[in-house]
C-alpha cells in the first residue's frame, strides 16, 4: 500500500537517517535548510502580516540554522526583525554556521529577551535534536514568553517537546503554528505535544519521498488511506447476513445500558444483524428498550457454548457493563477464536491471569481487539504503563506484542497498534468525545466492522476515526446516544 507523505509519522531518529541519506545521495543539505527557513518566514508573514516585530530565537544546532535563514528572509521582506541566540553563535557548526554568516542581523543574548506587545516569536531553539530536559535558563525564557501571550511560530517542533514522545522536557512553548519538514513526527500528534504545536504545517523541503518512505516504519496518522481498501465492500443494501452478525453480551439487571449502546452503535455502523445476549434476570429490561436489535437469553457459559454452535455468529463485544469476574473471564476465553472486541470489564477481569488470555488469543487465531483507556491499560499492562521511557505509541506496540491482540489505547490521542508493530495515531477526535458511554459506542463500531469482515487492525482504526467524526457531527453537547445517531457511512 502506498501512502502520501502527509499520512506518515517519522520519528526524530528516522528523520536524522533520512537527512543523512539525502546528503549521501548528493542533495545539498544547506539548500534543505534554506527551504526550511524560507517556509518558516513565509508562514510567519502569512499568519501575522500585522506584526510589529518578528523575534527569532536561535538555538545551537540546525534548528537555530533554520532560524537564521528565516530571520534574514523576514528582514529581506521589509519586516522588523530581532535575533536572540542561545550560546555563542560563533560556535555554530556546519550548515547552521553558514546560515548564521548569511544573516546580516546582529545577535543578542537569549536571556535579554523581554516580550513586547506586537512581537511574534519564531522559535528556532531546539527541534528534532532535543535530547534531554531544557536548561533552567531556557525554561525561564519559555515561561516568560508563554505568560506574555506573544504568539509563537515553532520551527519543526515547539522547543521543549520531545519529537518521539510528545512529552514536555522541562518546559515548552505553546505555539500558535508549527512548520515541520517532510513528515509529521510523533511529538506533533501525541499529547501534550499536539496541543502545544498549534496548527501543523508539513512543508516539503525537497527530500525525495522515496528516501522518506524507505526509512519510515509502519506508523501513520489515522485516516481513510489506512483502511479504505477494506471499507469499499461495506455497502448498505447487501444481504443482512453478508453484513455480518454482531453479538453483544449484556450485564445483569442494573447494568444493561452499556451493552445496548454498543449494540445500537453496531447496528448503525453497518452490522447486518445485532443480537444482545442477556442473562434472564435482565431480559425484560433489555427487551423493553430494543426494537431492531434482537435478544437472546445467554446467562451461563453453557448457554454461550450452545450459541457458539452457530458459526455465522462471527463477532462479539464483551465487556461494557458486563461486570468484572470469573464469568467475564470464562466468556472471553471461549470467544478468542471468533472476532472479539474485549472492552471495559472484559479486560479488567484479567488484571490477574492475563497470561491465559494472551496465550489463548495467540493459539486460537481469532481477531481480538482490546480497547483500554489509561486506567485499564495500567491494570492490564502495569509494567508497560509504568515505563516512562516509552511513548504512548511504543506502549501500545509493546502491549499488542505481549497480548497478540490489536490494542486501541484510548485517549485524546488514541493509538491503534497491531502485534506486528504497525500503528496509527488518531488526531481529530474532539475533546467532548470523552463522555459517559462513549467507549461503549466505539466498541460497537469496531464490532460492526469486524462482523463485516474487516481485518482487526483496519476495523479498529476505521472505528476510532468514525467515532471521532460522529463526535464532531454530534457537537459539544454530545452524549453517547447522539454519538450513535451521528455515525456516518464510512468513506
Ligand atoms: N538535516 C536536515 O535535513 C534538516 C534539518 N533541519 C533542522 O534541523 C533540526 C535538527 O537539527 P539538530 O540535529 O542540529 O538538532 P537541534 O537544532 O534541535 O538541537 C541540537 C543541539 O542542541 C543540543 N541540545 C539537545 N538537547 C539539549 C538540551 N536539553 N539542552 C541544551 N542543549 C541541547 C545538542 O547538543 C545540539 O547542539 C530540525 O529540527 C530542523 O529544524 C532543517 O534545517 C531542514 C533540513
Ligand atoms: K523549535
Amino acid at each position: 500500500m502506498r501512502y502520501a507523505l502527509e499520512d506518515m509519522l517519522v520519528t526524530p531518529a528516522e528523520m536524522a537517517a533520512i537527512d543523512k541519506d539525502a546528503a549521501d545521495s548528493g542533495i545539498d543539505s544547506f539548500s534543505l535548510m534554506r527551504s526550511a527557513g524560507m517556509a518558516v518566514s513565509a508562514a510567519a508573514l502569512r499568519l501575522f502580516p500585522a506584526a510589529s516585530r518578528f523575534v527569532v530565537l536561535c538555538g545551537p544546532g540546525n534548528n537555530g540554522g533554520d532560524g537564521y535563514v528565516a530571520a534574514e528572509a523576514l528582514a529581506g521582506s521589509g519586516a522588523q526583525v530581532a535575533v536572540y541566540a542561545l550560546g555563542d553563535p560563533n560556535k555554530l557548526r556546519g550548515d547552521a554556521a553558514k546560515a548564521r554568516s548569511a544573516c546580516r542581523l546582529g545577535v543578542i543574548d537569549l536571556e535579554a529577551y523581554q516580550p513586547q506587545s506586537g512581537d511574534i516569536v519564531v522559535d528556532a531553539l531546539f527541534g528534532a535534536g532535543l535530547a534531554r530536559d531544557l536548561p533552567d535558563a531556557v525554561q525561564k525564557i519559555i515561561e516568560r514568553v508563554n505568560a506574555s501571550r506573544v504568539p509563537v511560530v515553532a520551527v519543526d517542533l515547539p522547543s521543549g517537546i520531545d519529537g518521539r514522545t510528545g512529552e514536555v522536557r522541562g518546559a515548552s512553548f505553546a505555539a500558535a503554528h508549527t512548520v515541520t519538514f517532510m513528515a509529521a513526527k510523533p511529538g506533533h500528534v501525541l499529547m501534550p505535544g499536539r496541543e502545544l504545536s498549534g496548527t501543523l504545517e508539513v512543508f516539503d523541503i525537497g527530500i525525495p519521498a522515496r528516501l522518506v518512505a524507505a526509512r519510515a516504519s509502519d506508523l501513520r496518522i489515522n485516516g481513510p488511506a489506512v483502511w479504505r481498501q477494506y471499507s469499499g465492500g461495506l455497502r448498505p443494501g447487501t444481504h443482512k447476513y453478508k453484513r455480518g452478525h454482531l453479538a453483544v453480551l449484556s450485564g445483569g439487571l442494573t447494568s444493561t445500558g452499556a451493552a445496548r449502546l454498543s449494540a445500537a452503535a453496531g447496528l448503525v455502523a453497518g452490522a447486518g444483524l445485532v443480537t444482545l445476549g442477556s442473562p434472564l434476570e435482565a431480559a425484560a429490561v433489555n427487551a423493553s428498550h430494543l426494537t431492531a436489535v434482537m435478544l437472546k437469553e445467554i446467562g451461563t457459559a453453557a448457554d454461550l457454548a450452545e450459541w457458539l454452535r452457530d458459526k455465522r455468529l462471527n463477532t462479539f463485544v464483551l465487556g461494557p457493563g458486563f461486570g468484572v469476574g470469573k464469568k467475564a473471564r470464562d466468556f472471553a476465553l471461549m470467544l478468542c477464536d471468533r472476532a472479539l472486541v474485549l472492552d471495559a470489564d472484559g479486560m479488567s477481569s484479567f488484571q490477574q491471569g492475563r497470561e491465559e488470555l494472551f496465550q489463548k488469543i495467540a493459539e486460537s487465531g481469532g481477531q481480538v481487539v482490546m480497547t483500554p483507556h489509561e486506567g485499564e491499560f495500567a491494570r492490564l499492562f502495569p509494567e508497560v504503563g509504568a515505563d516512562t521511557s516509552l511513548s504512548k505509541i511504543e506502549r501500545a506496540q509493546v502491549a499488542a506484542r505481549l497480548s497478540h491482540a490489536v490494542i486501541v489505547y484510548k485517549g485524546p490521542d488514541t493509538v491503534v497498534a497491531a502485534p506486528s508493530g504497525r500503528a496509527v495515531v488518531n488526531v481529530d477526535a474532539p475533546a467532548w468525545l470523552a463522555t459517559a458511554g462513549s467507549g461503549d459506542v466505539l466498541a460497537g463500531i469496531i464490532g460492526a466492522h469486524l462482523a463485516q469482515g474487516m481485518p482487526a487492525f483496519e476495523a479498529a482504526a476505521a472505528a476510532v476515526w468514525r467515532h471521532g467524526e460522529a463526535g464532531i457531527r454530534a457537537g459539544r453537547t454530545a452524549t453517547a446516544e447522539t454519538l450513535v445517531e451521528n455515525i456516518s457511512p464510512l468513506p
